[in-house]
């Protein structure tokens, strides 16, 4: 048995070929793929022009091989796919010495993602930014994920149809996850119109710790305010597919926090909408350590 070192075009490819022999997965410095193979198909291997077209990146070209190596079958690979993309095998959570109740402690706080949801200009980012200001009044920690901003980062490959908007929504939920892990109260402010793809971030989330923020506000106010123009701009149609226009808002059947627009200014302003969400979290415990 002995190793191969072949170079890929993409960065922190790990490579695992089940049926190849042994532990054929190493971590490495990015982009080399290390290989075990048994001497006889080295050969086959390395002769490959779309070497890399194996090694998890990129499943399209293989086919000439999948009669050489039976684990690269069109059905053994689908088995490996998660949402029609390859996963990854042999990955082994390692736990941590610090764990959430040290951090927790720590903090004087249960982590938790306030989940803000509702239509382009219903107050989402107005509301975010409220509660996190209140909540550091109370030397609570918290950070803020808002959908417009990590579709800078993160997620700028995303565009707005609806499988990027789940895609968009998965992530942000995992990452929200990450933070409440950390003890921090995470607050997600996104559109996030589908309700299959919130109950997915939900269910990433012990029991309670996922709570869901309707931001109930009518399409004619939201359009009204137009801070942006992009309603007007979609009911040009100049912009295809916009939320509440020519695009679905499913609102939530059970949130844990619903803030009505009633018309009355002072029941409707963001600092009192953020005290009703200090308020929930109080009661549930999630301000003390
Ligand atoms: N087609 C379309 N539909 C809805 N919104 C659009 C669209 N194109 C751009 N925008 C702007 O993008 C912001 C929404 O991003 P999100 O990440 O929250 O959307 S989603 O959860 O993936 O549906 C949203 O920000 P907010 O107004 O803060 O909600 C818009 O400014
Ligand atoms: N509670 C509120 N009452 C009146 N206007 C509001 C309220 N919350 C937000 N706004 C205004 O509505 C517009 C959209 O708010 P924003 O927070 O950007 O919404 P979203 O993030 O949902 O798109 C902004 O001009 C903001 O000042």
């Amino acid at each position: 048995m002995e190793k191969l070192a072949i170079r890929a075009s993409r960065p922190s490819v790990f490579c695992s070929l089940p049926g190849l022999g042994g532990n054929s997965q190493r971590r490495r410095p990015p982009s080399d793929v290390f290989l075990k193979l048994p001497a006889e198909n080295r050969k086959i291997v390395a002769n490959s022009a779309s070497f890399h077209s194996i090694s998890a990146v990129n499943v399209s070209a293989q086919a000439s091989l999948t009669a050489d190596f039976p684990a690269l079958s069109e059905t053994n690979l689908k088995e490996r796919r998660v949402n029609g993309k390859e996963k990854a095998e042999n990955i082994i959570w390692h736990e941590s010495s610090i764990c959430r109740c040290d951090r927790q402690q720590l903090l004087q706080q249960k982590g938790c993602v306030i989940w803000i949801t509702g239509l382009s200009g219903s107050g989402k980012s107005t509301i975010a930014c409220a509660l996190s200001k209140a909540l550091f009044e109370r030397g609570k920690l918290t950070y803020t994920l808002d959908g417009d901003n990590v579709r800078h980062g993160l997620n700028r490959d995303l565009t707005f149809k609806s499988e990027h908007r789940t895609e968009n929504i998965r992530r942000i939920g995992e990452v929200a996850k990450l933070f409440a892990d950390v003890g921090v109260i995470c607050i997600a402010s996104l559109i996030s119109p589908y309700r299959r793809d919130r109950d997915a971030c939900r269910s990433l989330l012990p029991e309670g710790d996922f709570v869901e923020v309707f931001m109930d506000v009518p399409l004619h106010v939201c359009e009204s305010r137009d801070p942006k123009g992009l309603y007007k701009l979609a009911r040009a149609g100049k912009i295809k597919g916009f939320t509440g226009i020519d695009d679905p808002y499913e609102a939530p059947l059970n949130c844990e926090v619903l803030l009505k627009h009633t018309g009355d200014d002072s029941s409707c302003l963001p600092r009192q909408m953020a005290e009703n969400i200090i308020s929930y979290l109080q009661n549930k415990g999630y301000l003390e350590g």
